[in-house]
């Protein structure tokens, strides 16, 4: 088992440290944390987690063997430049920065085996949709090893690291694209007189039963949409006021103005 150091301690890192947890991927004494400066946080990874807390070993550094980088973009030279003299030639790294390109984190912590990820926040409950693109210096171990710790916090597929882009935009921020869509759903039902809580339930069971369809059956999108959609029934008028809108527009401009501030991240921070 290898021991693990992340670099930056927010939301993906405890919702990857609580999807190991839970499934007894990795034992807490081989997972350690840092951050910048927010002692509160480490300790109360430690509480929860078990695991280490770097400032109490920094001669860790010097004997990890994957390192994840998981503070914010802006923040990755910093990051890198605090890890960089510690780390052992043979130290792998795992970023889940979102458009941060390999090679600046090569540049940064020296040509090295490097992973680039990007998992979601449903990782808390092993239900992550996550992609892994890899550099020419990665063996078939390691990369191995790495499927192995992202698989067991959901689902996850190998990509050239330039759709990390696109996969970004789509499943990277797609729990917020749903949350907010449960929001407006929510608003709208409870201005037509339901309870919040009723509106809620309803809505919740109604997106877990369609993707569950979506799984289970063999039917695409559309054709399930058409089951659902009688000949001037109440669906239609739905769908048309959404057409009238211009749903399908909205949703594009969504995921392209993703994708372009990945693209934009990936330059700034070099
Ligand atoms: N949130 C999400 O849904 C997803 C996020 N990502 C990517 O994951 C990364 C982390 O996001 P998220 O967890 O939301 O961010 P958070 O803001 O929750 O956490 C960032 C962490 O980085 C730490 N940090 C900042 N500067 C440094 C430094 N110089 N050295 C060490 N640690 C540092 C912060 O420490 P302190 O608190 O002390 O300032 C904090 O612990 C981002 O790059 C994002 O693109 C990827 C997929 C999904
Ligand atoms: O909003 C962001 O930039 C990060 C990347 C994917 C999800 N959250």
């Amino acid at each position: 088992m290898k021991t693990i150091v992340f670099v930056g301690a927010g939301s993906m890192a405890k919702a990857m440290i609580h999807g190991w947890m839970k499934e007894a991927t990795v034992a807490p004494e081989k997972v350690f944390v840092m951050n910048k400066s927010d002692r509160k946080k480490l300790t109360s990874l430690n509480e929860t987690y078990g695991v280490q807390v770097v400032s109490e070993n920094k001669d860790v550094l010097k004997t990890a063997e994957l390192i994840i980088l998981a503070m914010k973009p802006k923040d990755v030279q910093a990051g890198m430049q605090a890890v960089a003299p510690y780390l052992s030639k043979t130290a792998v790294v795992l970023s889940i920065l979102a458009g941060v390109p390999i090679t600046t984190i090569a540049q940064g912590l020296g040509e090295r085996p490097i992973a680039r990820c990007m998992p979601n926040t449903s990782a808390t409950i092993g239900m992550s949709a996550s992609a892994v693109a890899w550099n020419e210096m990665m063996t078939q171990t390691d990369k191995e090893e790495i499927l192995k710790l992202l698989g067991t916090i959901g689902s996850v597929i190998e990509v050239e690291e330039d759709q990390l882009h696109v996969i970004t935009a789509l499943s990277g921020s797609g729990p917020a694209y749903v949350y907010y869509f449960v929001e407006a759903f929510e608003k709208a039902a409870v201005a037509s007189g339901l309870d919040p809580h009723v509106a809620r339930n309803l809505l919740v069971q109604t997106l877990a039963g369609s993707a569950e369809m979506l799984k289970q059956s063999t039917d695409s999108p559309a054709t399930l949409r058409e089951h659902v959609t009688s000949p001037g029934g109440t669906t239609e008028a739905g769908i048309q006021a959404l057409q009238e809108k211009g749903f399908i527009d909205m949703l594009g401009s969504c995921l392209n103005e993703a994708e372009s501030r990945s693209r934009e991240l990936g330059k700034r921070y070099i």
